[in-house]
């Protein structure tokens, strides 16, 4: 069976903590742990978030007074697939002796024309009081959003079309190598007036190039990972109730938020959707109970859609 997991940037720094390296890197070793029995069994294909990380460098950047203008968000994204892609490749190898493991930069498709450069959604870097996040837009000329009882500074999300190097990772993991690829949801790039790839300033939602990926892949199951153990119904109110097994037709009836579980819902759906295969969202820890049908929120294309049989 061939499984693509997205983690959740919870995986790696949760809100309010410390991004320093040493607890990203114990955060990593704790997601593989979860993850290795997948790997052990299945085809793996691991991709992750980068808000976080992409936020903090960028501020780094920005702060650089030996720099004459600060590093643009797509090297910044190649950045943290290196950072993250290393933390990954090597607790992977430690966890998983014998096997063949690789974390690649690569390059996501956008349009340059995507509307979303005209309306930045995606939050990066750290939560900021709205004092402060005021300060940093007027002092960058950053777009800073409330996000939750926080304010943070939002990018340009364009909509992943393609994972530019999907060949080589569907060779990789026809071969039995676990692949660590499209982190951050891929540096997003644009074909020029003469046919050449160029980075542009964005960050792709993760779950949406996942979805993508999953899609070329003809992965069986795509799993989407976080902190939650369950998609709610009525999220954060007296009414809340968990979702165990749904289809895209309800998901696409309720409403969830954009910043947090709109993405991860939609990414869900539109593989079902295309695929006719399995996704599941739900918590990192259960991810082999996930698989089994037996954790998280289950989203087949029915009702009655045989659960087992790909198992
Ligand atoms: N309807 C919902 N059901 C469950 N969680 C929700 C819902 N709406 C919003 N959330 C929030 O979405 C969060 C997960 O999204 P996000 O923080 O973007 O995850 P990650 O960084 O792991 O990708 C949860 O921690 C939860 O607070
Ligand atoms: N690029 C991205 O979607 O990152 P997060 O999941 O960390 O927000």
């Amino acid at each position: 069976m061939r499984v693509l997991v997205a983690l959740g940037g919870n995986a790696l720094v949760r809100r309010g903590e410390t991004p320093d390296a040493d607890l990203q890197r114990a955060n990593v070793m704790k997601a593989v742990r979860s993850l290795a029995p997948l790997a052990e069994r299945h085809e793996l294909i691991v991709t992750h978030g980068n808000g976080p990380q992409v936020g903090l460098l960028a501020l780094e950047s920005v702060n650089d007074p030996s720099l004459t203008r600060p590093y643009p968000l797509d090297t910044i994204g190649a950045e943290t697939q290196g950072m993250i892609g290393y933390w990954m490749l090597q607790a992977l190898q430690n966890a998983l002796p014998g096997r063949q493991v690789v974390a690649l930069i690569n390059q996501t498709l956008v349009s340059a024309v995507d509307p979303a450069f005209e309306n930045p959604t995606k939050f990066v870097g750290q939560v900021y009081t709205r004092e402060e996040a005021e300060k940093l837009a007027r002092d960058y000329g950053w777009t800073v959003r409330p996000d939750g009882d926080g304010w943070r500074r939002v990018v340009p999300s364009p909509r992943p079309q393609r994972v530019i190097e999907t060949r080589l990772i569907r060779q990789l993991v026809r071969g039995g190598t676990v692949v660590v690829c499209a982190g951050g949801g891929g540096v997003p790039v644009f074909r020029n007036d003469v046919g050449q790839l160029e980075g542009v300033e964005a960050v792709i939602d993760k779950d949406l190039t996942a979805s993508v990926l999953a899609e070329t892949l003809e992965a069986d199951a795509f799993l989407i990972l976080t902190d939650v153990p369950r998609v709610m119904r009525h999220f954060g109110t007296p009414r809340q109730e968990e979702i165990t097994h749904t289809t895209p037709h309800e998901l696409r009836a309720e409403d969830f938020p954009a910043g947090s579980m709109g993405p991860k819902v939609e990414a869900a759906a539109g593989f079902v959707e295309r695929t006719g295969d399995m996704a599941a969202i739900g918590k990192l820890d259960q991810c082999v109970r996930i698989l089994e049908g037996a954790a998280g929120t289950i989203v087949t294309p029915n009702a009655t859609w045989p659960l087992a049989s790909t198992l």
